[in-house]
């Protein structure tokens, strides 16, 4: 098993990361787990886990637990509601730890349950796709939907630990590895060429799910996100490289239906946008810019935005990104393998001309 600690201080938890951790999760959050215990999971993983999980935490724990629907389209209102309701009639106190057992949506709706129930709780993340075990799970962004814009309802809140089991990405269906891949992807363009170089000489490895490979991406990409968010919690600077791919992604996302686009999937399409914008203001180099295609294409990913949206539209979703600041919308655009840089100076008729050729591509 391997531990990487995300340090902000006296709220650092650590990550949990191996083979066979759910059926040991007592002892391994012995020390992070109240007594009474909420587990918010959906249909597809409580028939899965949810079992294994209960049997892992009797009899030390009082055990309740709350199944939403499955897909992004109930991280919504409704479901945070319903999240609510099973609190309260279970009469769980403010001494609660709501743990989250699922992907990317249920991980983001349990965290903003947990954030906001009698004000905050404790919180544990288990996450079970390819996707949150690289991402969601870490680094305290909750959230829920909104009909005109993703995520645009939440909190920060900071989970007590994340217990990653490799061996639920055993059941994981192949096009969600594909779309955890994206955010894996995503670490090597921003941040780290040589872990960039690795997946492009490894990422069939990863599709075939060899253990000793997805470990080390996971563990590598934990680890990235951890010194991102250590430095920068609440995204007032640096933590908003995290975000490349996501201005163009969460558009997509939001316009398509939500749901119809994979979030990873979405962010592989914005990605390409991001790096054809770069490459157009002469940011990143032809052969960067090639690289980055290339390993998105290798992952399975697509590269290619819908063609069904216009640009007011684009304009308008865009205009919802949380990174908007005093009206203007900030782009993260990559500046070689390893690099990226946030701005805003980019005219609307180039980004127009980019994301029509990622259209055509
Ligand atoms: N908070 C953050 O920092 C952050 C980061 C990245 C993404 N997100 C959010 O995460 C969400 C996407 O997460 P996701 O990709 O995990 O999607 P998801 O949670 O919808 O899970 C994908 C699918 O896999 C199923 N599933 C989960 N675990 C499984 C398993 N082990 N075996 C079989 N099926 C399983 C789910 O039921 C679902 O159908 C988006 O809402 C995105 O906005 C948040
Ligand atoms: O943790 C972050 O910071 C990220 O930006 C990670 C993203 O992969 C993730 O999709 C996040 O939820 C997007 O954040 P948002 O602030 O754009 O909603
Ligand atoms: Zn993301």
């Amino acid at each position: 098993m391997q531990q990487i600690t995300v340090q902000l201080g006296t709220r650092s938890y650590p990550i949990s990361i191996g083979s066979g951790l759910l059926p040991m999760l007592s002892s391994q959050l012995k020390k992070h787990l109240r007594r009474q215990v909420f587990i918010i999971t959906n249909t597809r993983v409580a028939e899965l886990y949810l079992e294994k999980v209960k049997q892992a935490l009797q009899p030390d724990h009082q055990i309740n637990w709350f199944i939403m629907q499955d897909g992004e389209a109930y991280k919504n209102f409704e479901s945070y509601q319903q999240a609510l309701d099973h609190l309260i009639t279970a009469s769980y106190g403010r001494d609660c730890t709501v743990v989250a057992l699922g992907g990317g949506v249920v991980g983001d709706l349990a965290g903003f349950v947990a954030a906001s129930y009698q004000r905050g709780v404790d919180f544990v993340q288990l996450p079970t796709t390819l996707l949150s075990q690289v991402d969601s799970s870490v680094g305290g962004k909750t959230a829920i939907n909104h009909p005109q814009g993703k995520n645009l309802v939440g909190a920060f809140h900071q989970p007590q630990a994340v217990v990653i089991d490799i061996d639920c990405l055993q059941t994981l269906p192949e096009r969600e590895l594909k779309a955890g891949l994206a955010e894996i992807i995503k670490y090597g363009i921003m941040a780290d060429a040589e872990f960039f170089a690795w997946l492009e000489t490894n990422i069939k490895k990863l599709l075939e799910l060899d253990a000793e490979s997805i470990t080390y991406a996971i563990a590598t990409s934990c680890q990235i996100k951890a010194n991102v968010v250590a430095g920068d919690e609440r995204e007032k600077g640096q933590r908003a490289l995290l975000n490349l791919g996501h201005t163009f992604g969460h558009a997509i996302e939001t316009a398509s239906g939500y749901g119809n686009w994979l979030h990873g999937e979405a962010v592989a399409a914005g990605m390409a946008i991001a790096a054809q914008v770069a490459q157009c203001e002469e940011l990143i180099s032809n052969q960067d810019y090639q690289r980055i295609l290339r390993l998105l294409v290798a992952a399975g990913l697509p590269v290619n935005a819908p063609s069904t949206i216009s640009w007011p539209e684009w304009q308008q979703l865009m205009g919802r990104d949380k990174k908007v600041q005093a009206g203007q919308i900030r782009y993260v655009l990559p500046t070689a393998i390893g690099a990226a840089k946030i701005t805003t100076d980019i005219s609307d008729s180039t980004l127009q001309q980019c994301v029509a050729e990622v259209r055509a591509l």
